[in-house]
């Protein structure tokens, strides 16, 4: 991967060309949205023009105008809903049209009162098709038709995934991001990374359960696989640490199981070579320092008696990614690709699941491995399915 060479405007230019075959039509000042149902987390992306005309400000309707104040105006939506301010792009095209992109979330167990509220706004008078990927586009299609009087364009996650991830790169010069310094927790930190010629590369997405796509070329990838190797494997995900992590600490929120895992020892929890060698386990050069076995000193009484909720979540937390990475690092040997690319929600606010997947690959790959990670983390199947935006 080297040096950017092209500036922004270029890039934009590209996308805009390699987006769609037709030419690129302006489209009217519409509610723009692309929705991300996803088994955890609905992300509904929405692009708020900022080149409208004199005209179209007199013909926009009352509601539109309303909702687009409500959007914009707030960054918390009843109890659950949270609009991530620091992720918003300005000045960014989408056919044909400048404006900013406005990224939100909300729990997918609240589609419910998602629908009540899009009612209560206008939605129903407004649009009549709402751009949509995830599971939760086909689960919820005629939630949104009776509630909302709404079709779903359905678009399938992982073209949408990777579509959105490759449109936000262009157009984010700080998109990509590697961990530096690993070695030396003080001293660790994040540093932009160039993301020119990045085919192939491995995708990680880490939602609820675990996608790994080999990307070859924009419109060229495949689904390699997910956590699950066999058939009837057990499938680890963003969803197995925080439902593990709820059952064994209580916690109430996916940045409350990381709050205390930030805090939290895995070694009361996890038996390390060392509790069981006394030391290292030279002849086959396995260090004392590393896990033998996850949570294994839960099996005494005084052990599970000492054990502190943030030590549970920090080895639920360790347990989890270092599963997903290895499983990531075995695809990539297999598939012969070297550039790794992490995403998905289960990384927000989550440097301790990063650093511990960029070091298992620095490690494993003896330091030809610097896997990337992305400012946007779970928000691009709702871009990719964004730009899918038609005149329907
Ligand atoms: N606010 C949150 N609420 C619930 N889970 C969260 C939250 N933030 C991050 N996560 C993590 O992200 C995962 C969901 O990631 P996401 O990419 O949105 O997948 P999905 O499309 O399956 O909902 C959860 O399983 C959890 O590990
Ligand atoms: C079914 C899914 C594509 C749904 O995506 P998600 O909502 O988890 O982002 C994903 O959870 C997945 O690929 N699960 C892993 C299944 C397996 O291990 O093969």
């Amino acid at each position: 991967m080297a040096p950017r060479s092209y500036n922004k405007k270029q890039k934009r230019a590209m996308m805009q060309n390699s987006s769609k075959e037709e030419p690129v039509v302006s489209h009217p000042p519409m509610p723009w949205f692309g929705m991300d149902i996803g088994g955890t987390l609905c992300k509904l992306v929405y692009f708020e023009p900022k080149d409208v005309t004199p005209d179209e400000a007199l013909e926009e309707k009352e509601t539109l105008k309303n909702i687009r104040k409500y959007l914009t105006k707030n960054s918390a939506y009843g109890k659950t809903g949270h609009r991530d301010t620091h992720l918003q792009m300005d000045d960014v095209y989408i056919r044909g049209r400048r404006g900013t992109l406005h990224f939100i979330r909300f729990p997918t167990s609240e589609m419910d009162n998602f629908l009540t509220l899009a009612r209560n706004k206008g939605m129903a008078t407004l649009v009549s098709t709402v751009c949509a990927t995830g599971g939760g586009a086909y689960k919820f299609e005629q939630n949104f038709k009776k509630e909302v009087n709404m079709r779903l364009h359905k678009y399938d996650e992982l073209d949408s995934l990777v579509k959105g991830i490759l449109y936000v790169e262009m157009n984010n010069p700080h998109e990509c991001y590697y961990w530096a310094n690993l070695s030396d927790d003080k001293l660790c930190e994040k540093r932009e990374f160039d993301f020119k010629d990045p085919y192939p590369f491995l995708l990680v997405n880490i939602g609820s359960g675990v996608s790994v796509l080999a990307v070859y070329g924009p419109n060229n990838y495949k689904r390699v696989s997910g956590t699950r190797l066999l058939y009837m494997d057990s499938s680890l995900g963003g969803g197995t640490f925080l439902g593990l992590c709820s059952l064994l600490t209580g916690c109430n929120s996916f940045d409350e199981a990381i709050e205390l895992a930030t805090i939290g020892d895995n070694t009361r929890v996890d038996k390390l070579v060392k509790d069981i060698y006394g030391g290292d386990y030279e002849r086959f050069y396995l260090p004392g320092d590393l896990v033998a076995s996850s949570f294994g000193q839960m099996i005494t009484r005084e052990r599970c008696m000492r054990a502190r909720r943030e030590d549970l979540a920090r080895a639920t937390l360790v347990t989890i990614t270092n599963n997903i990475g290895s499983i990531a690092r075995m695809c990539a040997q297999n598939e012969k690709i070297n550039n790794l690319v992490f995403v998905g929600n289960f990384l927000r606010v989550n440097p301790i699941a990063m650093k511990l997947l960029a070091r298992a690959m620095d490690y494993w790959s003896h330091g030809t491995i610097q896997p990337v990670f992305l400012e946007h983390e779970g928000y691009f199947g709702a871009v990719g399915c964004l730009l899918e935006i038609d005149d329907s």
